[in-house]
């Protein structure tokens, strides 16, 4: 993610991006702001009664006046209580509202963002932006925002009684002002600093821990336990560090904010004895001046703490808005077209070059021209790396050529929403996601609008039925991640089920290369013949039996094509693919038997 922060200034202005949701949630914050003002002003009004209460004297001859004053008292206390209570729940429901409008869109837009983001950026720190960030802001916009409007209310008509109590007194107390708020803002830059690279720490051990807890067999396997606590020990101790510097900043601001304040209180209180004393002010009047003095004090004691805040949130905000501002790499070329509702799968490629963002030097595919017919089923071959999977990437536009055109019935998939292109693909990965969820669900993903009746006769025709029958709850076992682990063969019959169910013309298939056991290869196999019967097919091929059923073979090295025919005029040509062949397919004495038949 471009990191947008400039460490040199105090912005607060990433927190301009919680503005539309505010706007979005009018009524609910001016109902908050209204519980917010009638709390302010309540309490403004319990000075007034300590002024009346000391002038008056608590005289044999004025206990009716007390009386009334104290139930008037009672009354006021029962509106704070009330106000605080309505600002409590009104400002808290909106933290929650704005957190999980936020957490909504961050996650929408992430969900579109291309493969070449998620080539570059961790998983884990992603979900620590959409998890531990938007928590600070909740507990910003929940309780921050709130104490702020409260304060702001109850300085500002601290303040303003304060004058009009005593504009001498009330003269010296602002000549302190600026000597509070300096501070103030210089801190704010460095708590805003400080908290962004808390929260990018934080991020960065959220991130290892996922990788770590993704490949905890892997871990313990290669005894690797050990060395996993500490580096993520380290990275949390990191974290603490950073926050720890700016709970720090945050406490210094603090103590000079209340120390200024404060100590100018006591100077006024001096100032206001003499006063008292030779009679230009009551004593009761000082009292109220003190006690506003002190209000105000509070106020703006609390107000340095909320800087701090709003300078931290500003941290969060400005990484989640790093994520809100990536932009998905693939976009649809103008004039936009859309491919046919059925298209015929005729695909074609015209001098296409491609390298990943991530390794602009290295050509991931070099000038491949390649003209598949409607139904056709073409095999691609080459070692490791020689860029197979690369071109099925190109095909569902993860990624978009750097050169050439890929065209689906004559259209160039350039021009076509990837979301419209994926519909009419359907793609059996060789590593099969299998998503903590029931059968039905993991089947259902294919088309997540199919009946029941469809889902089994998808699984019918993968060879699924079978097995998913003789599990504890059928098709609502939970299989995946928090149910039953199916074994290889399994998995790969769910993800032809989903293709299946998908039903596109075009399929991409990506065979695997790990072995299975003879029944399980033959249910495999005949669950993709079915799948393959009028679709046009490009299979990443591993197996003899693969490329002996094939119309074509494509041969890929490092990035071109290299020979194209069948299996038996290949081999007679005893070029690249005759060797690839002996290497990759007489080792599978399995494979041979199956070609032999
Ligand atoms: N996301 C990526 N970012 C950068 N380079 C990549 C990426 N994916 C693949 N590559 C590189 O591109 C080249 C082609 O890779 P590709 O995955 O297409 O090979 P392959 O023929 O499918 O290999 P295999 O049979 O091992 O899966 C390799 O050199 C690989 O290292």
């Amino acid at each position: 993610m471009r990191k947008t922060g400039n460490p040199g200034r105090a912005k607060l202005g990433p927190l301009m991006r919680l503005k539309p949701y505010l706007l979005r949630y009018r009524g609910r914050a001016a109902t908050a702001f209204f519980f917010l003002t009638l709390a302010g002003l309540t309490t403004l009004t319990l000075p007034l009664a300590v002024r009346r209460v000391i002038d008056h004297g608590f005289s044999e001859a004025n206990s009716t006046f007390i009386s009334n004053y104290f139930s008037v008292l009672v009354v006021i206390a029962a509106i704070l209580a009330l106000a605080s209570a309505g600002r409590y729940y009104f400002v808290m429901t909106l933290g929650e509202r704005v957190v999980a409008d936020i957490r909504r869109n961050v996650f929408a837009h992430i969900t579109t963002l291309s493969p070449a983001f998620f080539d570059r950026e961790q998983s884990g720190e992603i979900v620590s932006r959409l998890t531990a960030d938007t928590t600070q802001i909740r507990s910003m916009v929940g309780a921050t925002l709130s104490v702020a409007l409260r304060n702001v209310i109850l300085g500002t008509g601290a303040v303003t009684m304060m004058v009009v109590t005593s504009p001498k007194l009330s003269a010296l107390v602002l000549a302190a002002i600026p000597v509070i708020i300096i501070p103030l803002v210089a801190f704010g830059r460095s708590v805003r600093k400080r908290s962004r690279e808390a929260q990018d720490t934080l991020a960065a051990s959220a991130a290892f821990a996922s990788e770590q807890i993704g490949a905890i067999r892997t871990v313990q396997a290669f005894t690797h336990e050990e060395k996993a606590r500490s580096r993520f020990a380290a990275a949390v101790e990191g974290a603490f560090d950073a926050a720890r510097g700016t709970a720090a900043a945050r406490a210094l601001l603090t103590f000079i904010a209340i120390f200024t304040v404060l100590s100018s209180v006591v100077a006024v209180l001096w100032f206001g004895s003499r006063d008292v004393l030779s009679g230009v002010i009551s004593a009761g009047t000082l009292g109220q001046f003190v006690l506003y003095s002190v209000f105000a004090a509070g106020a703006l004691g609390a107000l340095s703490e909320i800087w701090g805040e709003l300078a931290q949130t500003a941290g969060a905000l400005e990484r989640i808005g790093e994520l809100l501002d990536e932009e998905p790499a693939i976009t649809v070329r103008q004039p936009e077209l859309a491919l046919p509702e059925k298209p015929d799968g005729a695909i074609a490629l015209e001098d296409v070059s491609f390298a990943y963002p991530g390794r602009p030097d290295l050509p991931a595919l070099q000038h491949i021209a390649l003209a598949i017919q409607p139904g056709e089923r073409v095999a691609i071959v080459g070692a490791s790396g020689a860029g197979k999977s690369t071109l099925f990437s190109l095909l569902l536009r993860y990624y978009d050529p750097a050169n050439g055109r890929i065209l689906i019935d004559g259209t160039d998939i350039a021009q076509v929403d990837p979301q419209g292109l994926r519909q009419s693909i359907a793609i059996v990965p060789q590593d099969v996601t299998v998503f903590a969820a029931t059968a039905r669900e993991n089947i259902a993903f294919g088309r997540p609008e199919a009946s029941q009746e469809e889902i089994e006769a998808a699984a019918k025709a993968a060879h699924a039925h079978e097995f998913i029958e003789k599990m504890a709850y059928g098709y609502d076992t939970m299989i995946g991640e928090r149910g039953i682990t199916l074994s290889g063969g399994q998995r790969q019959r769910i993800a032809i089920a989903r293709a299946i169910l998908r039903n596109a013309p075009i399929l991409l298939l990506d065979e695997a290369t790990s072995a299975l056991d003879a029944e399980s290869e033959m249910l495999v196999q005949d669950a993709l013949d079915r799948l393959m019967t009028g679709r046009t097919t490009l299979v990443i091929a591993h197996r003899l039996a693969t490329v002996l059923k094939a119309d074509r073979i494509v041969v890929i090295d490092e990035g071109r094509i290299v020979e194209e025919g069948t299996h038996d005029s290949l081999v007679r040509r005893d070029g690249p693919y005759a060797r690839l062949a002996r290497l990759q397919f007489e080792s599978g004495a399995q494979a041979f038997r199956g070609a032999a038949e």
